[in-house]
């Protein structure tokens, strides 16, 4: 019996385009539920209990949530192609390491230079260059950070690379004109078609976060 694959996801959430990625690196076919997160299916909440966030992956009937342990669900069943974590034991712990370091780091840093205003702010922009120094650091002069091929902390990180516009504007600065490298490494991602097909545009993320920042009162 072929396998049965649902994403419950929403279209700007950077989780989900984790799961996205995956999918496509694999090559596996999915139905792809939009959730409305204002007023979550019965599907969203019986699936991810805990949470009640998406993304969801069900696989069978069966649900995995949380982003990064959905993506090495996804490597370990479909391990024919595309692996995405390393195989030695170190090097995956390595890169487990990085992708928590986006989740703790950049995402709530991120999340705050958008979010917040005067010397708040200003703390989070130079917080969130740091951190885009750590990891351009990180990836040195390697063409992905797990080496010649794209991997687990590419997936994990090039999600933020679209909502880059909502945290350069509102913040009012330029991470190419600070790290030029890190945003090679962003283009070069985007040129694999597993990830361009998995993410929505730029300009759509941004006009979609000035509506959440009316609604927030962050004006
Ligand atoms: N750590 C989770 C984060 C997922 C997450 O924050 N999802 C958000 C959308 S971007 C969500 O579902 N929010 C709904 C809510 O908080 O009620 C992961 O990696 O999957």
């Amino acid at each position: 019996m072929a396998d049965q694959v649902v994403l419950l996801d929403f279209w700007p959430s950077p989780f989900g385009m984790r799961v996205r990625i995956a999918l496509a690196e694999k090559g596996v076919q999915y139905e792809y539920k939009e959730e409305d997160l204002r007023n979550k299916s019965p599907l969203l909440l019986q699936s991810n209990p805990v949470h009640k966030k998406i993304p969801v992956l069900i696989h069978n009937g069966k649900a995995v949530s949380e982003s990064l342990i959905a993506v090495q669900y996804i490597d370990e069943v479909w391990k024919d192609k595309a692996p995405l974590l390393p195989s030695d034991p170190h090097l995956r712990a390595q890169a487990r390491f990085w992708a928590d370091y986006v989740d703790t780091k950049m995402y709530e840093i991120g999340r705050k230079v958008w979010t917040t205003k005067g010397e708040e702010q200003d703390v989070a922009k130079k917080e969130f260059l740091e951190c885009i120094s750590v990891l351009e650091g990180e990836l040195g002069d390697k063409p992905y950070f797990g080496g010649k091929t794209f991997g687990f902390v590419d997936m994990a990180l090039i999600p933020f690379y679209t909502w880059f516009s909502v945290y350069e504007k509102f913040g009012n600065f330029s991470v190419e004109a600070e790290h030029p490298k890190f945003i090679a490494w962003a283009k070069r991602c985007l040129e694999k078609e597993s990830v361009s097909k998995s993410i929505p545009d730029r300009q759509k993320v941004y006009d979609f976060v000035l509506e959440m920042r009316k609604k927030l009162g962050v004006e």
